[in-house]
């Protein structure tokens, strides 16, 4: 086993793609002998600011010291939530971390309701660790056999927190009833069939967040804000039928702007809205768009609605210069641009996801990284550009087991199409590749393992690969052309 080190700049501007593009260009004097080897390392990506440039005014709204509210608070309360004439104008996005219990539930509602002049569309994720443990119930449902399923210690959980969550906020317990029987049904159906497909994973995670958002919606409304609940999949948004890790597709745009912008007209109420989920265009199946992507879901109804400004709610005071569970002493970074925020997702901060950048560049709207736990810390402000003059280096990212493919062929020296004919390879087998370095006669490669699982390397006619073993994260042998 290798352990593969990079060093990963960030690109601040001036291109339009957010496909990952750090690469490094490397010489390395490598034996001449054609070989593919493979190793399963981690990559230190250490994302680095280099540009120099930075438009002023860009920022919608500024962040300037320590203490410094991020929204603007009038003390005049004349837009209230209520008021029609008013346009949504936010998204507040809340993790599970945020909304992970009744007392969570109502700090973030007095959170929301301490910015009188914002109408926000609110997104929630599943309580907590609910999805985590969804997933370990089918899991375990699998083999456990039917009449075992109610013994099953993650469905327990899972009720159990809901409909405590409930009864501590006097929330009517019908509000969840119905879920938490299908949830019962839909693992005795996958007990009895001893599978769990990745379509039935999906369905079977969806309830997490379709329940906490009935739950929120009906907390708020009991304490006299209108809030109307909302299952993405029904609103709108429109994805692949990439089950688990689905994309979101441009007409979710339209569809979920009118459905939010009419409702919001004809009778306003605060929009709650599940996290994560879509339909699968196809299929018409509930679709997920890969662990954390209620961030995407916020993004995309920003982008939808044109709205001013992007929240997404954690419980870390924004993005920090490294991952707090590995280096404790990390500090909150103040300001980023779209592009290093999706590098920086892209190579494993856990903090946003890979994928939500996009929507927010699209529709230039800032995105706001805040802690819900501290709402005076300032956050992130991730906006297109940012002023670069005094960066050094951004924030350092670990990712662990990447995939190392290493290419080496005199056949490369003075060709041309090489790099294309292997590139190639990896869109027919729909793998994308993290970083590339090259020299005349190798490239090495590194691979995201978690879009390897499920997929075979098949023989391709034109370069005839041949593969020895399963190319699986652990256990590559080599390649031979
Ligand atoms: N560079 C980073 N900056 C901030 N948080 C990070 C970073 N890398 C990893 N993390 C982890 O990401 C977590 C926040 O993301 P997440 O758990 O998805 O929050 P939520 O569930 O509230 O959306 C933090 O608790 C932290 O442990
Ligand atoms: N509940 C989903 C989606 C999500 O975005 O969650 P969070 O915001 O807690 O990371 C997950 O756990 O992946």
């Amino acid at each position: 086993m290798a352990t593969a080190m990079h060093l990963t700049s960030v690109k601040t501007s001036g291109s339009d793609s957010l496909a990952p593009r750090s690469s490094s260009r490397q010489r390395c004097v490598l034996p001449q002998r054609l070989h593919f080897a493979t190793s399963v390392g981690s990559s230190l990506s250490l994302s680095r600011s280099v540009k120099k440039s930075c438009r002023s005014g860009v920022f919608k709204v500024c962040c300037t010291g320590a203490n410094v509210d991020v929204l603007e608070k009038s003390s005049a309360v004349t837009q209230g939530f209520g008021d029609s004439e008013n346009q949504l104008n936010c998204v507040m996005k809340f993790g599970g971390s945020s909304v992970a219990s009744a007392e969570r539930m109502r700090e973030v509602a007095d959170l929301i309701l301490s910015f009188p002049n914002e109408r926000p569309v609110i997104v929630l994720s599943a309580m907590g660790k609910t999805t985590n443990n969804l997933l370990q119930a089918g899991e375990k449902a699998v083999s456990c056999g039917v009449t075992n399923v109610s013994c099953i210690d993650e469905l327990s959980f899972i009720k159990e927190l809901h409909l405590r969550t409930v009864k501590e906020l006097g929330v009517d317990e019908s509000i969840i009833a119905t879920h938490l029987e299908e949830l019962d049904q839909l693992l005795k159906g996958i007990a009895m069939m001893k599978e769990l497909t990745l379509r039935t994973r999906d369905y079977l995670v969806s309830f997490g967040e379709c329940m906490s958002t009935r739950i929120f919606a009906a907390y708020l409304n009991k304490i006299g804000v209108k809030a109307r609940q909302y299952d993405a999949f029904e609103i709108g948004f429109i994805t692949t039928d990439d089950f688990t890790n689905a994309d979101i597709l441009e007409a979710t745009y339209p569809a979920v702007a009118k459905r939010l912008h009419d409702d919001w007209i004809t009778d306003p109420a605060i929009p709650i809205v599940t996290g994560y989920l879509g339909k699968g265009w196809r299929t018409c199946a509930v679709t997920t768009l890969g662990r954390g992507g209620s961030d995407l879901t916020a993004t995309t109804i920003g982008k939808a609605l044109g709205l001013r400004e992007i929240q997404v709610w954690k419980d870390v005071d924004g993005v920090l210069t490294c991952d707090p569970n590995i280096y404790t002493r990390a500090e909150p970074v103040p300001y980023l641009t779209f592009d290093e925020a999706a590098e920086l997702a892209y190579f494993g901060a856990q903090v946003l996801h890979p994928q939500s950048m996009r929507p927010a560049r699209e529709g230039d709207i800032p995105v706001r990284v805040k802690n819900s736990y501290n709402p005076n810390a300032p956050g992130t402000l991730i906006t297109r550009t940012r002023d670069m003059s005094k960066a050094v280096l951004t924030s350092i990212v670990l990712k662990r087991n990447v995939t190392m493919l290493d290419i080496v062929s005199t056949r490369m020296l003075g060709q041309f199409g090489f790099l294309a004919k292997v590139f190639s390879i990896f869109e027919d087998l729909g793998i994308s590749v993290d970083v590339v370095a090259t020299s005349e006669v190798s490239i090495s490669l590194t691979l995201d393992p978690s879009k390897l699982w499920s997929r075979e390397l098949i023989q391709q006619a034109t370069f005839t690969l041949v593969v020895l073993s399963p190319i699986l994260p652990s256990n590559v042998t080599g390649i031979f052309f």
